[in-house]
Formats: C-alpha cells, sequence, structure tokens
C-alpha cells in the first residue's frame, strides 16, 4: 500500500513571508514608509487572541507596521464603526483586519462593510466578494488563495479537474470555489444540507474540506489519488494531560492510504492563512500608493 504525501504548509508560508519581507523592503526604499496593517480583536476569547497576537509578530517579522486595537466585549457597534472610520482614513494603515466572530450584538456585515474595500486584506467586503465571483483584481480571502498556492505547487494547472469543497461560508467555502472556478476545476459545493456526501467527495480530484468538524471525511471518502486541503481546526480534549490538541476536517490517518497528498492540521493551511494575509498587505499598499502589483507573490 502507497501513502500519500503530506504538505508541508508551514514551509511553504515560511517561502511566502520572506517573499513578503523582500517586497516590504522595496516598498519601504520607494515610499518612505512601512506598509501597515490593523487588527482589531473584540472580546477575550484565548483563541483568537493567541491568533492576533502571531499575526503581530509575524507582521512585524516581515518588517510591516502592526496596529492592534483590543476592544472589549461590550463595546458598542457604534464605537467599532468608529474606529473602522479612523482606520479607513488613517494613511499609516494599508489593512484593516476585525477579527470574527464578533460578539453576538454586533452586525458582522454591517462591519465588514464599513471598511473600505482597498484595506479589506481579509477580502470579506462584498465589493471584494463580487470582483473575485466576476473575474475581476480583487483582494482575496487569505485562506483560500492559501490553499489554492498549495494546490498549484502540488498539482500544477488545475485546469479540467474535478474540485469538491465541503462548506459554504463566506470567509472560506464560497470564495474557495470561486477560485478554483478561476483554475478551470469543475467545482461542487457540499453542505449540510448535501445528500450522500460521501458518494459527492469520491468524484473528487481536489477536496477542500472547511466544515468545522473534526474529522468528518472519513478515509474511504478519498478517490485514489486525489488531493486533500484541510482547512478544520478543531480543538479536542482526548488527551490525558488534557491540555486537548487540534485535529482537521478529515480523518488525516486514514485518508493518507487514499490520497496523493493531503495537508496536516496543524502545519498545513493555517500557516498559509496568516502568510497570504502579509501578502494582501503588501498587494493593498502598492495599490494605495499607484504602484503595479508586487511580482511573484
Ligand atoms: N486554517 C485556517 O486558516 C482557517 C480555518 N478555519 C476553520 O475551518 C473550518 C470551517 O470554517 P468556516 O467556514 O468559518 O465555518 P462555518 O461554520 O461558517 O461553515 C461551516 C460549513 O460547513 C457546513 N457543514 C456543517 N456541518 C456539515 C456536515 N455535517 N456535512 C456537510 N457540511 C457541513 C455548513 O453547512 P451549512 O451552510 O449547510 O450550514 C457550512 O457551510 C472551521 O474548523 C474553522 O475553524 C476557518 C478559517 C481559517
Ligand atoms: N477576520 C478574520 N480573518 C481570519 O483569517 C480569521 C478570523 N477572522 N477568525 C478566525 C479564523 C481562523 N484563522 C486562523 C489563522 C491561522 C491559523 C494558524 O496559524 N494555525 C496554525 C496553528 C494552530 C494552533 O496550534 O493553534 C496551524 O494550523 O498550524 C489558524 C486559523 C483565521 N481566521
Amino acid at each position: 500500500m502507497t501513502i500519500g504525501k503530506i504538505i508541508d504548509g508551514k514551509a511553504f508560508a515560511a517561502g511566502l513571508r520572506d517573499k513578503v519581507a523582500l517586497g516590504v523592503a522595496a516598498f519601504a526604499a520607494s515610499q518612505g514608509r512601512k506598509p501597515g496593517l490593523a487588527v482589531v480583536l473584540v472580546g477575550e476569547d484565548p483563541a483568537s487572541a493567541v491568533y492576533v497576537r502571531n499575526k503581530g509578530k509575524m507582521t512585524v517579522a516581515a518588517g510591516m507596521e502592526s496596529f492592534e486595537f483590543r476592544r472589549p466585549a461590550h463595546i458598542e457597534e457604534e464605537e467599532l464603526l468608529d474606529l473602522i472610520e479612523e482606520l479607513n482614513a488613517d494613511d499609516r494603515v494599508d489593512g484593516i483586519l476585525v477579527q470574527l466572530p464578533l460578539p453576538a450584538h454586533i452586525n458582522e456585515a454591517s462591519v465588514i462593510a464599513a471598511i473600505d474595500p482597498a484595506k479589506d486584506v481579509d477580502g470579506f467586503h462584498v465589493v471584494n466578494a463580487g470582483r473575485l465571483a466576476t473575474g475581476q483584481d480583487a483582494l482575496v480571502p487569505c485562506t483560500p488563495l492559501g490553499c489554492i498556492m498549495l494546490l498549484k505547487d502540488e498539482l500544477g494547472d488545475l485546469s479540467g479537474l474535478e474540485a469538491v469543497v465541503v462548506g459554504r461560508s463566506n470567509i472560506v467555502g464560497k470564495p474557495m470555489a470561486q477560485l478554483l472556478l478561476a483554475e478551470n476545476c469543475t467545482v461542487t459545493i457540499a453542505h449540510s444540507r448535501t445528500r450522500d456526501i460521501a458518494s459527492v467527495v469520491h468524484r473528487a480530484d481536489i477536496v477542500v474540506a472547511a466544515v468545522g468538524r473534526a474529522e468528518m471525511v472519513k478515509g474511504e471518502w478519498i478517490k485514489p489519488g486525489a488531493t486533500v486541503i484541510d482547512v478544520g481546526i478543531n480543538r479536542v480534549t482526548d488527551t490525558e494531560d488534557g491540555k486537548g490538541r487540534i485535529v482537521g476536517d478529515v480523518a488525516t490517518a486514514e485518508a493518507l492510504a487514499h490520497v496523493r497528498a493531503i495537508t496536516p492540521v496543524p502545519g498545513g493551511v493555517g500557516p498559509m492563512t496568516i502568510a497570504v494575509l502579509l501578502r494582501n498587505t503588501l498587494v493593498a499598499a502598492h495599490a494605495r500608493a499607484g504602484l503595479p502589483a508586487p511580482e511573484g507573490l
């Protein structure tokens, strides 16, 4: 029995961050200022706090300016919208990321709509979603773009391949499907109402799992030789030390006997998300400065 390849997202992300850092240095030399990324965190969710801290560290490591804004969970929507207005108007800020999810009393769609689309490095604004869907230049959501980079690195041209995306969220599943379509894949989106999901997944040359259910996609669902991208980040608490661990949406150990290649969790898509966030910030900085898009990113 052959065993599939484990795609090293962590290493790929480190290489991408190095390229971004070179672009950042060139931007700073020509513009006399560093690209800037503002991250807004509402509430005390410890997992989100860790992500925000990591993003800040990597932003600075890439040579960019990092601005962090922490606000209490009970902040009023108006106050959050005012902060975003300030960041929209601040010329040192090229990228704005509001960490999701937001507390229930705040309307996420209104908050995203308030971000200047030119600074929307998450690619969540309807203007960027619409541009992506219609084949125009857009800021593209970080996680899906990171997945495409890994797929093209592994498979080369994706034209004509059958792709199944499991999950249809606005932040992962839908933009993922748009990007695969733009790469000329034949795309199916599966979700919680999909009938016989195992056989739908079994058609795929490319499977992208973005569900949020630990190890839901089983090994036998995978067509022999398929490439599997596991976006899921699920905390499970089955370890003896009680600390728990993180698993993806795919039963990786089972799937390894079927796949050509698969991304691990952790060390797969997660690190790519942050590297692409830095890439998008550099891209946004170039566009705002009237410069052509940075090459090779
Ligand atoms: N690695 C990274 O950088 C990132 C990882 N993530 C992780 O990716 C996962 C997905 O995130 P996100 O898209 O935000 O999640 P959402 O909860 O917004 O969406 C989950 C999707 O999965 C579908 N779904 C739920 N249950 C099933 C099921 N039993 N069978 C088939 N489909 C199902 C839902 O379908 P329906 O629409 O019908 O309800 C929905 O479309 C999470 O684990 C999240 O933590 C997210 C962002 C970045
Ligand atoms: N506005 C917004 N944009 C986001 O992009 C966004 C968000 N909100 N809310 C939460 C999700 C989740 N997300 C991750 C980023 C990095 C890792 C990551 O670096 N993971 C590592 C480490 C995992 C660990 O050990 O915790 C890995 O998979 O190897 C994971 C998940 C971005 N998200």
